[in-house]
């Protein structure tokens, strides 16, 4: 069995029915025409209510940039954000800043003291979603204290403070509260807990996986750490250089990874237990290998001991080789919340070659 070391949340069993999120064929590119970068190449991925979708990858893969263009602060080249039966990538001007007001859809920032204003209080802070959002000031009170009640800050003590008087952990919560304060459908929540300690990494992701119980939340954790997911998430996406080369149930992606990606994430991931016991000398290609260009094959297989010719030449799709996997060519990618896609050509073949 995978387990995080560190005690932790018992993991919900995933909730069923249509996706909340359901992102199909995700491109973002950054810079001018000509000239420009793509940092996420056609990434499908589906989140339902009372879920926790975590995604990892290393510095760099897009996983910020996949949360900034749900939350309608990047455009995108291509693709469809659908948030409960909407094209959120299709909103433009008004229309996408009236629904970004609505605060369905909320994100807190990576770095909590910095996303924080030094010179408003607490109760400000909390607050200001409200004020966008339209709600009439003598209504903001109550939801503030109820926002910060759920998560744990007492506002008769703290609501008064500013953000430079408070600990990590009581920063990480007001930036939660302030997520919630709106009653969201989806949070998005960019590596809540890797600058805490232990002990309040552990009462934050406690607090992730009751707010998705409480409120019935689709939450979506970023993260590089694989060891925060395993306590909290009930599945997991892997992205590498902006594709998405895995994803499915948390417990089989870290016991049983079928990208060589992800075998080489778990493999170096000492706090993650798993039963595979492969090493990460075992999956990395010997000596270098010529890069080619983005977006054309297989992202990782510059770095991977199993690339053949056809990695190069065209993106890899999905091998299903069991129960509940699905083709990422077909529509429905995600349809079911135990489905699992793996996009590597050598899926069902690599592990014969380890030797
Ligand atoms: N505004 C921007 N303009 C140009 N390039 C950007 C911009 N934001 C991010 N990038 C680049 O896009 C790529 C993906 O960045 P992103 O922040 O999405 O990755 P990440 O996986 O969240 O990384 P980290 O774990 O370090 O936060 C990186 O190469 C980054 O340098």
């Amino acid at each position: 069995m995978t387990t995080a070391t560190d005690s932790a949340p018992a993991v919900a069993p995933a909730t069923t029915g249509a996706p909340l999120l359901d992102i199909r064929g995700l491109s973002v590119s950054y810079g001018r025409r000509g000239a420009n970068t793509r940092v996420l190449n056609g990434v499908d991925l589906a989140a339902r209510s009372g879920e926790i979708l975590g995604i990892i990858g290393e510095t760099g893969s897009g996983k910020t940039t996949l949360a900034r263009a749900t939350v309608g602060l990047v455009r995108p080249e291509a693709g469809r954000i659908g948030f409960d039966g909407q094209d959120l990538a299709a909103l433009r001007g008004g229309a996408l800043r009236a629904f970004r007001r609505t605060g369905q859809v909320q994100f807190t920032f990576q770095d909590s003291l910095r996303s924080l204003d030094p010179e408003l209080t607490v109760d400000r802070i909390v607050g200001e979603p409200l004020a966008v959002a339209g709600v009439p000031r003598d209504r903001r009170a109550a939801r503030v204290a109820e926002a910060l009640t759920r998560v744990g800050l007492d506002p008769a003590a703290l609501g008064t403070r500013t953000p430079g008087q408070l600990s990590g952990g009581q920063r990480q919560r007001v930036c939660v509260a302030r997520a919630i304060v709106t009653r969201p459908r989806l949070l998005i929540t960019d590596e809540p807990v890797s600058a805490l300690d232990a002990s309040n990494r552990n009462l934050v992701l406690h607090l992730l996986d009751r707010l998705r119980r409480e409120l019935d939340l689709a939450i979506i954790v970023i993260s590089h750490d694989l060891s925060s997911l395993a306590g909290i998430a009930d599945r997991v996406a892997v992205l590498y250089r902006g594709q998405l080369v895995e994803q499915g149930p948390i417990s089989e992606v870290l016991e049983d990874p079928r990208h060589p990606y992800t075998a080489l994430l778990t493999a170096s991931a000492p706090s993650v237990r798993r039963e595979h016991r492969l090493l990460p000398a075992q999956l990395r290609a010997s000596g270098d290998r010529e890069a080619w260009p983005d977006g054309v094959g297989c992202a990782f297989a510059p770095r991977c001991r199993f690339a053949g010719p056809e990695c190069r030449e065209r993106p890899a799709t999905v091998r299903s080789d069991g129960p509940g996997t699905v083709n990422s060519d077909e529509p429905g990618l995600t349809e079911g919340p135990g489905a699992r896609s793996v996009a590597c050509h050598h899926a069902t073949t690599w592990r014969r070659e380890l030797v």
